[in-house]
């Protein structure tokens, strides 16, 4: 595409582009900084070429010689980010975590920035058994103000337990595969649907906000690809009910940049973007190219499971959620706004793996933690546990070795014992 025919179009972002254009004549180089303002703009150019960001949400290429201009985004100058760890990551845990832990977890990404922190499940404890503490859990938050605690709910049972105990946001989940909602729910998509219009009514007569999640959108572990029809149609019934935002799950991390832009198309001609929400599992490492793809295409509400912690119970092979670390890390190189505080977020990463004895997913928690002398994350849990639980004060300062993070992250460092009844100091101890 020519400069010339790229400036006739009337968008604000070219009135600004070519205003650089004609003010920038030496080289300037790209300054990326890592702090959570957004920059307004920033240059950089040389002989040959000269590029330009006009601002956070689009960047340009303009090549001098032969003006061929390249294009990467717009993005959103702001992303929601919604953590679904507590949830999503701990419900596919055999090991059954400790309800302290669980509160623990939750009461500290609610003061990262984040505004949405999934919380649990009023599930049958039957069918997920580490979501059988629900109601506890509940209990349990120091509510933060300006953040919002949803739990799933898979039916008017389970959205009459979420009512008493407090919840003012509820999920509620289909899919777009026929088996896998017989699986997840032992209903099929119809029958779910019929529940869901039922809980959205009552939700709406509690003054109770619902988001719907619909799983499988690009593909189904036991039917394999999905009709985007039955996505679309799942969704829109959603919609129609009363849900505020529909998060598009791709629940075995099977979707590609590809087949992300297809879905996309597809749901937004029945829904607005501003309700459309991406759901990605990482399983086949293609997360974050999807979300890249989702943010171009103007979605601006993202789900992510710090440490990359996840996976469905009934959707076998699926790993875990994209980490949230990792999506931040690339948001902020964007330039896009999420409010949610990196590093605070690594070290609940860090911590969180070491509770659950796991090393992170997320690359960049083990590659920032590879890079660091100190076990900062290790600290600050210990600090805040002696501020908690000052009986723990002892044990933490009799310390005679203080292992890196690189070693807790190590499995050498597991601690094998049953830690159901654990604290968080019992849970960082062997690394102190
Ligand atoms: C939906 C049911 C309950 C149907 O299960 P069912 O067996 O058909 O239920 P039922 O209505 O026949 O009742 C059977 C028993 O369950 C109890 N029951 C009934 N409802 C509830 C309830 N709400 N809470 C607690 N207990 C409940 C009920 O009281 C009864 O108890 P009993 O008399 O036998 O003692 C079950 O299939 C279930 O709980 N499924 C949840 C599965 C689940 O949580 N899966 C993971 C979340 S979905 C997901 O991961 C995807 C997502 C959202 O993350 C996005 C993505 O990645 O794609």
């Amino acid at each position: 595409m020519m400069l010339n025919n790229l400036l006739k179009s009337s968008t604000n972002q070219l009135v600004k582009c070519s205003r650089l254009i004609n003010t920038t004549t030496t080289t300037t180089v790209v300054s990326r900084s890592y702090s959570s303002a957004i920059t307004s703009s920033f240059l950089f150019s040389n002989s040959n070429n000269q590029q330009f960001s006009i601002d956070n949400r689009t960047f340009i290429h303009v090549n001098k010689k032969t003006n061929d201009i390249k294009r990467f985004g717009p993005f959103p100058d702001f992303v929601k980010i919604v953590e679904v760890g507590p949830r999503d990551g701990l419900q596919n845990e055999k090991q059954i975590v400790s309800t302290h832990d669980k509160i623990e977890l939750i009461n500290r990404l609610a003061n990262t920035g984040l505004s949405v922190v999934e919380s649990t499940s009023f599930v049958s404890p039957k069918w997920v058994p580490q979501m059988a503490d629900c109601k506890e859990v509940m209990a349990g938050i120091i509510a933060v103000p300006g953040v919002s605690y949803p739990s799933l709910t898979p039916n008017l049972q389970g959205f009459q337990a979420a009512l008493k105990a407090g919840a003012k946001e509820v999920s509620v989940f289909a899919a777009a595969s026929e088996t896998f909602s017989k699986r997840n729910i032992n209903a099929t998509i119809d029958e779910s649907l019929a529940r869901y219009k039922d809980v959205c009514q009552q939700a709406k007569d509690n003054g109770i906000r619902v988001r719907g999640y619909v799983s499988t959108v690009l593909g189904c572990p036991y039917e394999g690809r999905i009709s985007l029809d039955k996505v679309v149609e799942v969704s829109k019934r959603l919609h129609d009910y009363g849900c505020y935002e529909i998060s598009l799950g791709d629940t075995i991390g099977i979707g590609t940049p590809g087949a992300t832009f297809k879905m996309l198309s597809a749901v937004s001609q029945e829904i607005p973007m501003s309700a459309i929400a991406v759901h990605f599992h990482d399983t086949y490492g293609q997360a974050l190219a999807n979300i890249l793809t989702a943010l171009q295409f103007g979605v601006n509400v993202v789900d992510s499971s710090v440490g990359g912690l996840g996976g469905c119970p009934y959707a076998k092979g699926a790993s875990g959620n994209v980490a949230t670390e990792d999506v931040l890390y690339m948001m902020k190189d964007l330039g896009i706004e999420t409010n949610v505080d990196l590093e605070k977020i690594l070290d609940i990463s860090c911590w969180v793996s070491t509770i659950l004895h796991k090393t992170p997913s997320s690359k960049v928690s083990l590659a920032l933690s590879h890079k660091s002398e100190k076990p900062v994350a290790f600290q600050s849990a210990i600090a805040h546990d002696q501020n908690h639980n000052p009986s723990h004060a002892t044990s933490s300062t009799t310390t005679t070795h203080t292992l890196t993070s690189e070693e807790c992250l190590s499995p050498k460092s597991k601690n094998n014992n049953n830690n159901n009844n654990n604290t968080t100091s019992q849970s960082i101890k062997h690394c102190i």
